[in-house]
């Protein structure tokens, strides 16, 4: 089974955790458009009422295009449930989210929302996070000299590029540093870390955030819940 049909199973499950009245949280990826697809059929088919914040562009685009109603995060006053994907989840529930840039305004987002719900195909459980390279979020101005700053502590940063060659720019215009860590053995230490550097607004590591993780998997759907 590819991973595509794998991310379709875990998006399309997810949506069976929406509930009517809900302010729902809306993830980037895309696993994510999956789940927004299967959402928008769930909204037609059984008239619901939701108000969505969404954590990129894309995805607004996305729902608005069919006909979900979207907020800003700005606008609202809780998140009762946000579903996202992930690019890493260790067994601690600990993971990596950014692969698709736009960890900042999911972070927001997740740490608003009551609940967080990944949804992920099974190559994304690991054993220890790292293999992904860790996203790192840092304003354009003095990006240099951030990126010696994670090169002198060996971290093995490198700018995320276009395939044209141009920097990687989010959503708030700012560039991405990815850490090519192999394994990242203190996942607190080096967030709170990467935290206090200057010219850092965020980076990747989404620590004790999820409550479930919904995998698919070729034998199914499998629901992860923290404790
Ligand atoms: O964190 C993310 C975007 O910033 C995504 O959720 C993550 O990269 C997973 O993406 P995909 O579903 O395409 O594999």
């Amino acid at each position: 089974m590819d991973k595509n049909a794998m991310k379709k199973m875990a998006a399309e499950r997810s949506v069976d955790f929406v509930e009517d009245n809900m302010i729902l949280g809306l993830g980037t990826g895309s696993t994510v458009t999956f789940m927004v697809e299967a959402l928008a059929k769930r909204v037609k088919a059984e008239n619901l009422h939701l108000t969505c914040v969404c954590t990129s562009i894309r995805t607004a685009d996305q729902a608005k295009s069919l006909g979900i109603p979207v907020m800003a995060l700005n606008d609202v006053d809780h998140i009762d449930l946000t579903i996202d994907g992930a690019d890493e989840v260790d067994a601690n529930f600990q993971g990596i989210k950014g692969g698709g840039a736009a960890h900042l305004f999911e972070k927001l987002v997740a740490t608003t929302s009551t609940r967080n719900i990944w949804i992920v195909d099974r190559e994304k459980v690991v054993d220890t996070i790292g293999q992904f390279p860790l996203p790192v979020e840092v304003i354009p101005f003095g990006s240099q000299q951030v990126f010696d700053r994670l090169l002198k502590e060996g971290l093995n940063p490198e700018f995320r590029t276009t395939e044209a060659g141009q920097r990687v720019l989010t959503d708030s215009q700012n560039y991405v540093i990815d850490l090519h860590l192999g394994q990242i053995n203190h996942p607190h230490l080096l967030a709170t870390w990467l935290s206090e550097q200057v010219g850092v607004v965020e980076h990747g590591l989404f620590l004790d955030t999820v409550n479930q993780v919904v995998v698919g998997s070729p034998e199914g759907v499998e629901i992860l819940t923290a404790r």
